[in-house]
């Protein structure tokens, strides 16, 4: 009897085991406040897949880390792969957004970046990229032109707009694609606006898109 595969379905992209491709300082409040220089370049770094978790599951704060920062962030997920896609092009290749999370050991980010050492341990350890349910590119037709915002035990700390990034998603998806090919189910972070924050075991951090999608995590201790 031969096997039946069932068709993968992008609204669990989460579950593919694709790249997840993160924008660093792509808000010029967020590069300030972290006194950064604000790009002129896309900062390009990846998180592995099994840095996905869903809600229902704990944000696990790395053994190795005494501050753990939230940035709330517009994911752009793939639909269509490409390699060299151009800027007009690049919506095409989208199939759709979820709301994520850049969970981030603060304080070894620091250490590294005075090492001049890469973030892999501050930003790719396990359940580091929190998602929210998948939305449907016809659910945000102008995701350039959305509230984004984040609370942490009920308190707002992030309370950004996606019309303020530096680099736009049509103009990542094509500087992206120039790079690293793009394939169906990755997953794009477009970076964060200012408030980024420490987060503690127990904490309750709460997440959305204004009119379109919320969530909910807990912070744990492996
Ligand atoms: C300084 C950072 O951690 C950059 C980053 O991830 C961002 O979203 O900006
Ligand atoms: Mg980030």
């Amino acid at each position: 009897m031969g096997i039946i595969s069932s068709p993968r379905n992008i609204s669990r992209f989460w579950e593919w085991g694709r790249k997840i491709i993160c924008v660093g300082r792509n808000y010029a409040d967020h590069a300030k406040e972290l006194k950064n220089a604000v790009p002129t370049e896309p900062v390009l770094f990846l998180k592995p897949p099994t840095a996905y978790v869903k809600e229902g599951s704990l944000i696990l704060v790395p053994s190795y880390c005494r501050d753990l920062h939230h940035e709330v962030e517009l994911g752009v997920v793939i639909g269509k792969g490409g390699t060299a896609i151009s800027r007009s092009a690049a919506m095409d290749h989208v199939a759709g957004y979820a709301l994520c999370l850049d969970m981030t050991a603060r304080d070894v980010q620091e250490d590294c970046k005075s090492k001049g050492l890469p973030w892999t341990l501050a930003k790719a350890f396990n359940t580091s990229c929190p998602v929210s349910e998948f939305i449907p590119k016809e659910k945000l037709p102008d995701p350039g032109n959305v509230k984004i915002w984040l609370k942490v035990n009920n308190q707002l700390r992030q309370d950004g707009h996606t019309s303020h990034m530096i680099f736009s998603i049509p103009f990542l998806v094509s500087y992206i694609s120039d790079i690293i090919t793009l394939e169906e189910g990755d997953l794009i972070l477009t970076g964060t606006p200012r408030g980024v924050g420490s987060v503690q075991e127990h904490d309750e951090i709460e997440a959305g898109i204004e009119n379109v999608v919320q969530m909910t995590f807990s912070v744990g201790r492996p």
